[in-house]
Protein backbone atom coordinates (compact mmCIF):
# COMPACT_ATOMS: atom_id res chain seq x y z
CA UNK A 1 0.00 0.00 0.00
CA UNK A 2 1.41 3.64 -0.63
CA UNK A 3 1.75 5.99 2.39
CA UNK A 4 1.23 9.46 1.55
CA UNK A 5 4.76 11.38 2.02
CA UNK A 6 2.70 13.84 4.21
CA UNK A 7 1.89 10.96 6.78
CA UNK A 8 5.58 10.58 7.34
CA UNK A 9 7.71 12.43 10.00
CA UNK A 10 11.13 13.50 8.87
CA UNK A 11 13.73 12.42 10.76
CA UNK A 12 15.25 14.82 13.25
CA UNK A 13 18.50 15.70 14.37
CA UNK A 14 17.40 15.60 18.20
CA UNK A 15 17.14 11.59 19.07
CA UNK A 16 15.83 11.98 22.95
CA UNK A 17 12.95 10.11 23.83
CA UNK A 18 11.27 10.19 27.12
CA UNK A 19 11.44 12.26 29.33
CA UNK A 20 14.49 12.85 30.68
CA UNK A 21 17.82 13.25 29.18
CA UNK A 22 20.98 11.86 30.99
CA UNK A 23 24.38 13.63 30.14
CA UNK A 24 27.19 12.89 31.50
CA UNK A 25 26.90 15.55 34.69
CA UNK A 26 22.91 15.97 34.73
CA UNK A 27 19.36 14.87 34.51
CA UNK A 28 17.58 17.32 32.17
CA UNK A 29 13.74 17.24 31.99
CA UNK A 30 11.84 17.13 28.79
CA UNK A 31 8.92 19.19 29.54
CA UNK A 32 6.99 19.69 26.07
CA UNK A 33 7.36 19.36 22.32
CA UNK A 34 5.92 20.45 19.51
CA UNK A 35 6.55 17.91 16.47
CA UNK A 36 6.97 19.43 13.49
CA UNK A 37 8.94 21.42 12.97
CA UNK A 38 10.95 20.37 16.26
CA UNK A 39 10.68 22.81 19.26
CA UNK A 40 11.31 20.98 22.57
CA UNK A 41 10.87 22.77 26.13
CA UNK A 42 13.83 21.54 28.72
CA UNK A 43 14.10 21.98 32.26
CA UNK A 44 16.70 22.06 34.38
CA UNK A 45 19.59 22.45 31.97
CA UNK A 46 21.56 24.85 33.94
CA UNK A 47 21.64 25.56 37.65
CA UNK A 48 21.67 29.20 39.19
CA UNK A 49 25.74 29.34 39.41
CA UNK A 50 26.11 27.91 35.92
CA UNK A 51 23.64 30.65 34.75
CA UNK A 52 24.83 33.66 37.13
CA UNK A 53 28.64 32.87 35.63
CA UNK A 54 28.10 32.98 31.75
CA UNK A 55 26.47 36.31 32.81
CA UNK A 56 29.04 37.17 34.31
CA UNK A 57 31.31 36.15 31.80
CA UNK A 58 29.81 38.19 28.90
CA UNK A 59 29.57 41.41 31.35
CA UNK A 60 33.13 41.39 31.23
CA UNK A 61 33.28 40.76 27.51
CA UNK A 62 30.62 43.68 26.93
CA UNK A 63 32.52 46.26 29.17
CA UNK A 64 35.59 45.27 26.70
CA UNK A 65 33.36 45.62 23.44
CA UNK A 66 32.56 49.15 24.22
CA UNK A 67 36.36 50.18 24.84
CA UNK A 68 36.12 49.08 21.09
CA UNK A 69 33.84 50.37 18.38
CA UNK A 70 32.03 46.94 17.47
CA UNK A 71 29.27 47.92 19.20
CA UNK A 72 26.75 46.56 17.20
CA UNK A 73 23.04 48.51 15.90
CA UNK A 74 19.89 46.85 14.57
CA UNK A 75 16.47 47.47 14.34
CA UNK A 76 15.70 43.69 14.46
CA UNK A 77 17.79 43.01 17.73
CA UNK A 78 18.08 45.94 19.98
CA UNK A 79 19.29 44.32 22.55
CA UNK A 80 23.22 43.95 23.30
CA UNK A 81 25.37 40.70 22.99
CA UNK A 82 28.18 39.17 23.14
CA UNK A 83 30.18 35.78 21.82
CA UNK A 84 31.82 33.74 24.71
CA UNK A 85 34.49 32.13 22.14
CA UNK A 86 37.86 32.43 23.46
CA UNK A 87 36.90 32.78 26.94
CA UNK A 88 38.33 30.16 29.20
CA UNK A 89 35.99 29.07 32.10
CA UNK A 90 35.36 25.60 33.46
CA UNK A 91 31.76 26.38 34.01
CA UNK A 92 31.60 27.48 30.25
CA UNK A 93 33.18 24.40 29.48
CA UNK A 94 31.48 22.27 31.30
CA UNK A 95 28.23 24.39 29.89
CA UNK A 96 28.82 23.82 26.47
CA UNK A 97 29.42 19.90 26.82
CA UNK A 98 26.21 19.14 27.75
CA UNK A 99 24.74 21.73 25.43
CA UNK A 100 26.35 19.29 22.31
CA UNK A 101 25.30 16.42 24.59
CA UNK A 102 21.34 17.81 24.45
CA UNK A 103 21.55 18.71 20.57
CA UNK A 104 23.66 15.83 19.32
CA UNK A 105 26.29 18.06 17.60
CA UNK A 106 29.69 17.97 18.44
CA UNK A 107 30.96 21.42 19.95
CA UNK A 108 33.33 22.38 17.34
CA UNK A 109 30.06 22.57 14.73
CA UNK A 110 28.86 25.90 17.32
CA UNK A 111 29.81 29.45 16.53
CA UNK A 112 30.42 29.40 20.42
CA UNK A 113 27.78 30.42 23.22
CA UNK A 114 26.24 33.73 22.96
CA UNK A 115 24.92 35.84 25.69
CA UNK A 116 22.60 38.37 24.98
CA UNK A 117 21.19 40.98 27.49
CA UNK A 118 17.39 42.51 27.02
CA UNK A 119 16.56 45.96 28.97
CA UNK A 120 13.09 46.42 29.05
CA UNK A 121 11.55 47.80 25.59
CA UNK A 122 14.21 45.35 23.99
CA UNK A 123 13.39 42.79 21.64
CA UNK A 124 13.84 40.63 18.89
CA UNK A 125 11.95 40.37 16.23
CA UNK A 126 10.64 38.07 14.03
CA UNK A 127 13.74 36.38 12.48
CA UNK A 128 14.57 32.73 11.10
CA UNK A 129 18.19 31.47 12.69
CA UNK A 130 19.56 30.11 9.55
CA UNK A 131 21.52 32.11 6.63
CA UNK A 132 19.41 32.90 3.19
CA UNK A 133 20.43 29.79 1.23
CA UNK A 134 22.09 32.32 -1.89
CA UNK A 135 24.46 33.94 0.93
CA UNK A 136 28.14 32.70 1.01
CA UNK A 137 27.50 31.63 4.79
CA UNK A 138 24.80 29.31 3.62
CA UNK A 139 27.54 27.01 2.89
CA UNK A 140 27.99 25.74 6.51
CA UNK A 141 24.44 27.11 7.43
CA UNK A 142 22.80 26.48 10.51
CA UNK A 143 20.61 23.50 11.35
CA UNK A 144 19.24 24.08 15.24
CA UNK A 145 19.33 26.56 18.24
CA UNK A 146 19.21 25.89 22.02
CA UNK A 147 18.22 29.39 23.85
CA UNK A 148 19.03 29.26 27.45
CA UNK A 149 17.68 31.07 30.17
CA UNK A 150 19.56 32.84 32.15
CA UNK A 151 17.61 34.56 34.36
CA UNK A 152 13.39 34.77 35.41
CA UNK A 153 12.03 37.94 33.91
CA UNK A 154 9.46 39.63 35.95
CA UNK A 155 7.30 40.58 32.49
CA UNK A 156 7.84 40.22 28.89
CA UNK A 157 10.28 38.50 27.35
CA UNK A 158 8.82 35.64 26.04
CA UNK A 159 10.62 33.71 23.14
CA UNK A 160 7.20 33.02 20.91
CA UNK A 161 6.91 31.23 17.35
CA UNK A 162 4.31 32.99 15.48
CA UNK A 163 3.32 30.45 12.90
CA UNK A 164 2.77 27.46 15.88
CA UNK A 165 1.29 29.73 17.81
CA UNK A 166 3.45 28.97 20.49
CA UNK A 167 4.81 30.72 23.48
CA UNK A 168 7.64 29.77 25.73
CA UNK A 169 8.15 31.88 29.16
CA UNK A 170 11.89 32.35 30.18
CA UNK A 171 12.96 31.14 33.35
CA UNK A 172 16.13 30.15 35.04
CA UNK A 173 18.00 27.49 33.94
CA UNK A 174 15.34 26.34 31.31
CA UNK A 175 15.70 26.42 27.85
CA UNK A 176 14.00 25.83 24.15
CA UNK A 177 15.65 23.64 21.25
CA UNK A 178 14.66 23.57 17.68
CA UNK A 179 15.66 22.38 14.50
CA UNK A 180 15.68 23.18 11.15
CA UNK A 181 17.35 21.16 8.76
CA UNK A 182 14.34 19.32 7.26
CA UNK A 183 13.96 18.64 3.43
CA UNK A 184 11.01 20.33 3.46
CA UNK A 185 11.80 24.01 3.52
CA UNK A 186 8.16 24.97 4.72
CA UNK A 187 9.17 23.13 7.85
CA UNK A 188 12.25 25.03 8.58
CA UNK A 189 10.24 28.34 7.78
CA UNK A 190 7.83 27.36 10.50
CA UNK A 191 10.64 27.89 13.09
CA UNK A 192 10.36 32.08 12.42
CA UNK A 193 10.66 33.36 16.08
CA UNK A 194 11.25 36.46 18.22
CA UNK A 195 12.08 37.66 21.50
CA UNK A 196 9.60 39.82 22.57
CA UNK A 197 9.54 43.08 24.24
CA UNK A 198 10.73 42.94 28.18
CA UNK A 199 8.26 44.98 29.93
CA UNK A 200 9.65 44.85 33.74
CA UNK A 201 12.99 43.35 34.72
CA UNK A 202 15.96 42.14 32.36
CA UNK A 203 16.31 38.90 30.28
CA UNK A 204 19.99 37.42 29.79
CA UNK A 205 19.89 34.45 27.41
CA UNK A 206 22.45 32.47 25.99
CA UNK A 207 22.37 31.05 22.50
CA UNK A 208 23.90 28.13 20.85
CA UNK A 209 23.65 27.60 17.58
CA UNK A 210 24.87 24.29 15.68
CA UNK A 211 26.29 24.28 12.06
CA UNK A 212 26.24 21.98 9.91
CA UNK A 213 30.09 21.17 9.69
CA UNK A 214 32.83 22.37 11.65
CA UNK A 215 32.95 26.15 12.35
CA UNK A 216 36.72 27.09 11.83
O1 LIG B 1 15.32 36.19 23.01
C1 LIG B 1 14.73 35.21 22.61
O2 LIG B 1 13.83 34.71 23.27
C2 LIG B 1 15.07 34.63 21.27
C3 LIG B 1 16.53 34.67 20.95
C4 LIG B 1 16.82 34.26 19.55
O3 LIG B 1 15.98 34.15 18.73
C5 LIG B 1 18.21 33.95 19.16
O4 LIG B 1 19.13 34.14 19.97
O5 LIG B 1 18.41 33.53 18.00
FE1 LIG C 1 16.72 33.30 16.90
Amino acid sequence: MLVKDAQVREVTIFSHNGNKIKTEDREINIIARFEEPLVVVLGSVLDDEECETLIQLSKDLLQRSKIGSTKEVSDIRTSSGAFLTDVKSNILARVEKRVSAIMGIPIEHGEGLHILNYKPGQEYKEHLDYFTPTSKVAKNNRISTLVLYLNDVEEGGTTFFPKLNLTVCPQKGIAVYFEYFYNDPILNELTLHAGAPVVKGEKWIATQWMRRQKVI
